[in-house]
């Protein structure tokens, strides 16, 4: 143990310092190695066999940085144990780990995935939109389990095409969901903070209007205080006994409990969700409706947007530390996705 602190020490000594408390999905499964650079040195809690509560004192002045993801939360605590932190790298599209008012407060800047996650993120949104209306997974279980001989055909799905899909939050995801639905031929609106500009889609500025008008809503927005809970017995009520919900935004921002109990009294008609409130725990009558797709919240994961967002994150580092500008700055609480 004394050797490796003590290396980790010596290198630490010849570079900045990134402290990352747990590896990042990204770094799971490219590896370590794809993330070394001249400029930084990564301090990796985990390979320390102090408890945190001495590790942190213990490197606190050398600190400049951290590296973090959804599962290691930036709290105002753990900000205030890093006098010297200028900068927060999440590896992840959504900051509501982060708390970015004391960030700002403190002065420290914060980047994130940026838009390597929007071709990903919006292909993923829209099979489970495919699945949840032609009820793919739901037949291919039919036919696994032998029910097609036994019972006979499977009840159809419904079209796509000419559906009226309702967008919450029109950022890089949300757009290529458009881009994409529009191209099969869907009638897209949205609801986001602000009305774009660049695009000509119908704006709602409320969500429960969009839902009035729409067959279909997908959540593509951030969790924020605002966006909390923001998909509510409202919005569900007006979606309607027709209407399919998809989330690939946060699980919070859906009121899950409602979800669940609209799904099962048939309040709506369907839903597919990458997100839950209490992952990785998936409420249990979920599990048994044929109405409902599952995803682990994966929607924005492929070998090739980590590659790109391996590149991403070690160019956000590097900028930093040579003085230049960040790559992929978060401006301000960014609620759409
Ligand atoms: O959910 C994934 C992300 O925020 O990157």
């Amino acid at each position: 143990m004394e050797n490796k602190e003590h290396n980790q020490n010596r290198q630490s000594q010849d570079l900045p310092q990134v402290l990352l408390l747990k590896p990042p999905p990204v770094m799971t499964v490219l590896g370590e190695q794809q993330f070394s650079s001249n400029k930084f040195q990564l301090l990796k809690a985990w390979d320390s066999q102090l408890p945190l509560n001495q590790f942190l004192p213990k490197h606190a002045n050398s600190i400049q940085a951290i590296l973090c993801s959804g599962a290691s939360p930036v709290t105002d605590d753990l900000l205030q144990l890093l006098p010297f932190l200028r900068l927060v790298v999440t590896a992840s599209a959504g900051t509501n780990h982060i708390d970015l008012t004391a960030c700002r407060r403190r002065g420290i800047s914060v980047t994130n995935a940026g838009n390597v996650f929007s071709d990903d993120g919006a292909d993923a949104a829209v099979g489970l939109l495919f699945d949840a209306l032609r009820k793919i997974s739901a037949a291919d279980r039919h036919v696994r389990q032998g029910l097609w001989v036994k019972k006979g055909d499977y009840p159809l799905g419904s079209k796509v095409g000419g559906k009226r899909i309702g967008i919450v939050g029109l950022g890089g995801i949300g757009l290529q969901v458009a881009k994409r639905l529009e191209a099969f031929g869907c009638i897209i609106s949205y609801n986001s903070r602000n009305k774009k500009t660049f695009v000509s889609y119908p704006f709602y500025s409320n969500v429960c209007e969009l839902a009035a008008h729409s067959d279909a809503l997908i959540i593509c927005c951030a969790l924020t205080d605002q966006t909390l809970h923001m998909i509510n017995k409202e919005v569900l009520s007006a979606l309607g006994k027709k209407g399919v919900i998809v989330n690939v935004g946060r699980g919070a921002i859906i009121d899950e409990k409602e979800l669940v109990r609209c799904l099962v009294t048939g309040a709506i008609a369907g839903a597919g969700l990458d997100v839950f409130e209490n992952e990785p725990d998936v409420p249990k009558q979920l599990l048994e409706l044929d109405n409902v797709v599952l995803s682990p919240h994966r929607a924005v994961f492929t070998p090739e947007s980590f590659m790109a967002l391996c590149e991403l994150v070690v160019g956000n580092l590097e900028a930093f530390f040579s003085n230049l500008p960040l790559l992929s700055p978060v401006m301000d609480e960014c609620t759409d996705g």
